[in-house]
């Protein structure tokens, strides 16, 4: 990079606060996904709207995960996970999943069958990513895990539901 690059990047302003981050993502419109594990360490399972597509070959997506989150030890132990993208009619589970809930009563609520790596897989999740955690990588207080998609499930023309400006939205069901 040229030095006078260097300066400018230098001369930029401090970054912005957490809490002005936070208020700048929520008006970022997010899908909302049960990621679950199972195994020797245990099962379990968290909300996150922080998950992408990343590549379609090999098909990877990656998920954002809190190294301070009770789950961490156990999706780091399993290396192996499964994203189901919440339906509209399925609010009720991403709040109990993203709050302190006990394991045992978040998984009681819903229906599960296994999925190939083992990691529950939720009935009416309008899509089930089932994955191996390819590699990963750690940036501020997330580890980012970048999972590579052995196998699918969908359902189709559910309502999608959408997490925005801090609160929950319905969209209707399309033919994808
Ligand atoms: N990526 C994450 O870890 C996320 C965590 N959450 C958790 O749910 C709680 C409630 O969230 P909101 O009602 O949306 O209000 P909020 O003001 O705490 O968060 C607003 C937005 O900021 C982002 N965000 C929140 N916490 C974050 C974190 N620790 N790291 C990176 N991005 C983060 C998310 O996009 C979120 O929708 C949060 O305090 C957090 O504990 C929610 C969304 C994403
Ligand atoms: C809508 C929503 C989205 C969330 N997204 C993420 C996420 O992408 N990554 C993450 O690490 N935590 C996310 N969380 C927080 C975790 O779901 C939450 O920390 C966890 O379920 C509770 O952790 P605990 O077992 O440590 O109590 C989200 C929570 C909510 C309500």
């Amino acid at each position: 990079m040229q030095l006078a690059t260097l300066e400018m990047i230098r001369d930029l302003p401090a970054p912005v606060s957490r809490l002005d981050y936070r208020d700048a993502m929520a008006h970022m419109a997010a899908a909302v996904n049960i990621v679950t594990t199972d195994g020797p360490a245990g099962r379990a399972g968290f909300t996150a709207t922080a998950v992408c597509s990343v590549s379609d070959e090999p098909p990877t997506l990656l998920v954002c995960l809190n190294r301070s989150a009770s789950v961490h030890p156990v999706f780091t132990a399993h290396q192996s996970l499964c994203v189901n993208t919440l339906c509209d009619d399925q609010r009720a589970l991403s709040n109990l999943f993203g709050g302190k809930t006990e394991m045992a009563e978040r998984f009681a609520a819903a229906n599960w069958t296994t999925a190939v790596t083992g990691a529950p897989l939720l009935e009416g999740a309008a899509v089930s990513f089932d994955c191996r955690i390819s590699h990963s990588t750690s940036v501020g207080t997330h580890d980012i895990l970048y999972c590579e998609v052995l196998a699918v499930r969908q359902r189709d023309a559910a309502d999608a539901l959408v997490y925005f400006g801090r609160n929950y939205h319905g969209l209707p069901g399309a033919a994808c």
